[in-house]
């Protein structure tokens, strides 16, 4: 989780999400999130499989909020490792009960009712959490108040599962992040909009590493 892209095809661009994806493995990221908003289910699924084949298995390759697009990519025998939901999206328990014990399960979180909530759920229903945004971010306008670093490090601290932080971060917050206890930094635009993904997933890798 620590070097996470997270998708976004306008931010991608006429080199599409596929080239990202590559650049960004190449460069290093430990985990793609496939990110579509607006395409239809058979596009996104497509997208999942050809995505899996450029992943190989050399990072964690997860859906967004679509379950169904997971199940049927699983199913046609791509590698997807799980989903990743919010809280409007299908609860996390029947996410865990649709995706089995295997799977890697994400979830959003923001508040402090947030983590009661997710405190009280079996174990094994989520594998991390989602925090953020740490500030504002153009990528998702309907984004929540930002936390800041120090409400992102709040949070982290009062809950046991892995915090990744995630909404308007650059290279240049990873020591701060780290210091406040993130499991991993995950970004669209520093990424998908850089003019060179590999690079800038590669500064982000360096820039993790140093800082743990
Ligand atoms: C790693 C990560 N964290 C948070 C989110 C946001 O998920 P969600 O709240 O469901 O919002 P959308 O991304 O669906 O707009 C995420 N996708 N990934
Ligand atoms: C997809 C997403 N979820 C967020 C949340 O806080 O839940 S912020 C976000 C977009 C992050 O994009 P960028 O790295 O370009 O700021
Ligand atoms: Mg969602």
């Amino acid at each position: 989780m620590s070097t996470y892209l997270v998708t976004d095809a306008a931010a991608c661009g006429d080199r599409g999400v596929l080239a990202v994806v590559a650049a960004a493995v190449r460069g290093g990221a430990t985990a793609v999130q496939l990110r579509e908003k607006t395409a239809s289910a058979r596009d996104f699924y497509e997208l999942a499989v050809r995505a899996a084949e450029v992943v190989d298995g050399r990072a964690l390759l997860l859906i967004d909020d679509r379950v169904d697009v997971c199940l049927a990519a699983r199913a046609a025998g791509a590698r997807i490792d799980g989903v990743h939901v919010g809280q409007s999206d299908l609860p996390v328990e029947q996410v865990r009960a649709l995706v089995g014990p295997d799977a890697v399960v994400g979830l959003t979180a923001n508040t402090r009712d947030h983590l009661r909530e997710i405190a009280a759920l079996p174990s094994g229903t989520v594998d991390y959490l989602g925090v953020g945004v740490i500030r504002p971010t153009a990528t998702k306008p309907d984004h929540p108040e930002p936390l800041g670093i120090d409400g992102f490090g709040a949070l982290a601290r009062v809950t046991a599962l892995p915090c990744v932080a995630i909404g308007g971060i650059t290279v240049a917050d990873t020591d701060a992040l780290a210091t406040v206890g993130a499991a991993g930094l995950a970004v669209v635009s520093a990424v998908c909009s850089a003019p060179d993904p590999e690079a800038a997933t590669r500064d982000l890798v360096s820039a993790w590493e140093a800082a743990r």
